[in-house]
């Protein structure tokens, strides 16, 4: 008989977080404490008053509104310390729900606005991972994001810094923003630089516009990893050099929802892409802004989608492999994730 796969399984499975904003997880209770601390005036002076603020509806139209909900957290996200501090406390949310994994991602170029230099964000960014890996023995690596509203100069800027701290915390650059506005081909030079100094790359594509960003992300750009790419089954040619290449996506389901890259859960086509052979990574993208947690994500769609557990560990590990880590740092996870899932009598490959 399956095992009846309950939110407390799925919470203590150990699982990865490929795609988790740094921006999109920040707490309210610790947005309350910034603020105060920044002397910056708040809407409402208890969490639950202020969650509104950061977190979408359901009613939410598109990836621009729900982007729009960024603008209320930035300004809290202008110091060191601040950085520091929302990076300790994404590796410790991921400790609770049992993540061994994540990588953090966030754009350096909006947390200059109090005078912090790229490579400084990128050092208390590394700082706070580095600090909630020792309290929670998560591992825990930054991405850096090149913006699609930024200028091509501020990108090379984070490109640039992203060389620099490779291998010292930060294993990946990334492109996020509004898609539907600016197409992928306008960042050709920025992932040159990126390939030249030789630093992985994944890049959000197919969630608020078609398969040709996959397409320009994958064939041009050099991305070996696609944020979301939900919308990839809308074009089998494109479907197909994803699969052949083996790029993995980093789904991020409730996101997807919320912002209609798929009109709906019934849409929604993550069984497809699973039978199709895929390789298929879940993940939270924005726990605060999203209302979710890696947890939510997993029992999702084990629910909608009836996945059995024995997927669902599949779909761990193809995150474990799709990880932007070093070979040796790789084998280490895959052995240590192998054996935790041994112990929930779950056998993977
Ligand atoms: O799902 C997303 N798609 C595109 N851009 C996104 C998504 N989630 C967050 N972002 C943007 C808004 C944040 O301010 C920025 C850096 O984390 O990245
Ligand atoms: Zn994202």
């Amino acid at each position: 008989m399956d095992t009846v796969i309950t939110k407390e399984l799925i919470r203590k499975l150990p699982k990865v977080d490929l795609h988790l904003h740094l921006d999109g997880c920040v707490k309210p209770e610790t947005a309350l404490e910034l603020a105060s601390t920044l002397g910056i005036p708040l809407p409402a002076s208890e969490k639950e008053l202020l969650l509104p603020y950061m977190q979408v509806t359901d009613d939410c139209g598109s990836l621009k509104e729900y982007l729009s909900k960024f603008d209320f957290t930035t300004p809290f996200l202008q110091t060191g310390d601040a950085l520091k501090r929302v990076a300790r406390e994404a590796v410790e949310q991921a400790a609770e729900h049992s993540c061994g994994y994540i990588e953090v991602r966030f754009a350096p170029q909006l947390h200059r606005k109090k005078g912090l230099s790229v490579d400084e964000t990128m050092y208390w960014v590394t700082e706070g991972l580095k600090q909630g890996e020792a309290r929670c023995g998560v591992k825990a690596r930054a991405i850096a994001i090149c913006m699609r509203n930024h200028s091509q100069q501020a990108n090379r800027e984070v490109v640039e810094a992203a060389a620099r701290f490779l291998g010292q915390g930060v294993v990946a650059v990334d492109l996020a923003g509004d898609e539907a506005s600016f197409p992928a081909e306008l960042f050709r030079d920025t992932f040159a630089l990126a390939r030249k100094h030789g630093i992985p790359i994944t890049i959000h594509a197919g969630e608020a516009a078609g398969p040709a960003n996959i397409y320009e992300a994958v064939t041009r750009l050099g991305a070996v990893r696609i944020g979301h790419g939900v919308r990839l089954q809308e074009n089998p040619e494109v479907l197909e050099i994803v699969r052949e290449r083996n790029v993995p996506l980093e789904l991020c389901p409730v996101s997807n929802i919320q912002t209609k890259a798929v009109s709906g859960w019934e849409a929604y086509p993550i069984k497809q892409y699973f039978e199709q052979g895929l390789t298929l990574t879940v993940n939270t993208d924005n726990p605060t802004v999203s209302g979710t947690t890696i947890t939510q994500e997993y029992q999702t769609i084990a629910e909608k989608f009836h996945f059995t557990l024995h997927e669902l560990a599949a779909i761990v590990m193809n995150g474990v492999d799709a990880a932007f880590l070093e070979p040796r740092e790789k084998r280490i996870l895959k052995a240590d994730f192998k054996r935790k899932l041994g112990e929930l009598q779950i056998n993977v490959l």
